[in-house]
């Protein structure tokens, strides 16, 4: 679909939450499906690009403020930016770690793409943004190793010391965890035990994706193609009309039953006028 202005609108974009506990291994789980997915048109976008300024007051005691926390985010941007995301370009903000500041990187322009992954630790937090997802996935690791990987990462990379890591871990991150990330692990639809050691997981999650992406695509072409739902019933049916061994009899009676479910479902997609039969008992 092409707008006047000739941007491609992506109305269909596919978007999967990816939660879970700091440096439980959540961008690493993105970053193996985005490698794997290759061929098709993925974006990753951070919850973390969306802290608030720090006010000045703030930054002078900045050891007290609580980063884990649901109010540390600027939500409504966060969701202004996915609503442009399906229409056209939008720039992402990039948050400097060391000084805190907005400003210090210039914000990433993306694109509209097939597929949007959403990655921070209280994306499930908000039911608005819940609502954007068409998947959601926890990354589920232990906390020893969460605190391990944290340690490493903020002394390195982000320059911290380690009691000051320590400190801000016992304060905010931990009881934050309890709190109000993980009571949030009850809307995933996948729970990834050990992250991105877990490949099986990441292979069948890569997989589901390809196949929703087909439909998708499918459905760009001939816009008024509906897909039936694929429910455990359906592909039971599917596997036994399929399968070589099965009987003549019962062939034509699934066979039968598939065609009734897609006859029936063309039928509600006609246009129809409602009536009210009066019935007059004698
Ligand atoms: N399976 C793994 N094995 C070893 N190190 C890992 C693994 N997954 C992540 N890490 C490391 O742990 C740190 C946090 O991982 P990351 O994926 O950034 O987590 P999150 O996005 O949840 O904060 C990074 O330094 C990363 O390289
Ligand atoms: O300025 C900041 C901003 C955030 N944090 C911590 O980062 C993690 C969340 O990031 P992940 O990449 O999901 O681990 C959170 O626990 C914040 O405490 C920070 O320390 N400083």
């Amino acid at each position: 679909m092409t707008t006047s202005a000739g941007e491609h609108v992506h109305k269909q974009a596919f978007v999967i939450g990816v939660s879970g506990g700091a440096a439980s291994g959540k961008t690493t789980v993105c970053d193996m499906i985005i490698e794997q997915l290759r061929d098709q048109r993925v974006v990753l976008v951070n919850q973390d690009s969306f802290y608030h300024n720090l006010t000045r007051e703030e930054l002078k005691r900045v050891h007290e403020y609580n980063f884990d926390h649901p109010d540390a985010f600027d939500t409504e941007q966060l969701l202004c930016a996915m609503e442009k995301l399906k229409h056209g370009q939008v720039d992402i903000p990039k948050c400097d770690f060391k000084s805190y500041k907005h400003n210090m990187f210039p914000a990433r322009r993306m694109n509209p793409s097939d597929v949007i992954l959403l990655e921070g630790i209280l994306i499930f937090h908000d039911p608005r943004v819940r609502d954007l997802m068409s998947m959601k996935i926890f990354v589920d690791t232990d906390a020893d190793v969460c605190l391990e990987r944290r340690i490493r990462r903020d002394t390195f990379e982000k320059g911290r010391d380690i009691n000051t890591v320590l400190d801000q871990y016992s304060k905010f991150v931990k009881p934050a965890f309890d709190d109000f990330i993980l009571p949030t692990k009850k809307y995933a639809d996948i729970i990834i035990p050990r992250g991105g050691d877990n490949h099986l997981a990441i292979d069948l999650i890569v997989q589901h994706i390809r196949t929703k992406l087909g439909q998708n695509d499918l459905c760009k072409i001939y816009p008024n193609l509906y897909v039936i739902q694929s429910t455990f019933q359906i592909r039971g049916m599917h596997t036994l009309i399929c399968d070589a061994q099965t009987t003549k009899h019962d062939f034509v009676f699934y066979a039968d039953r598939l065609i009734r479910l897609v006859v029936e479902h063309g039928l509600g997609h006609l246009p129809f006028t409602e009536k009210q039969d009066l019935y007059i008992r004698v």
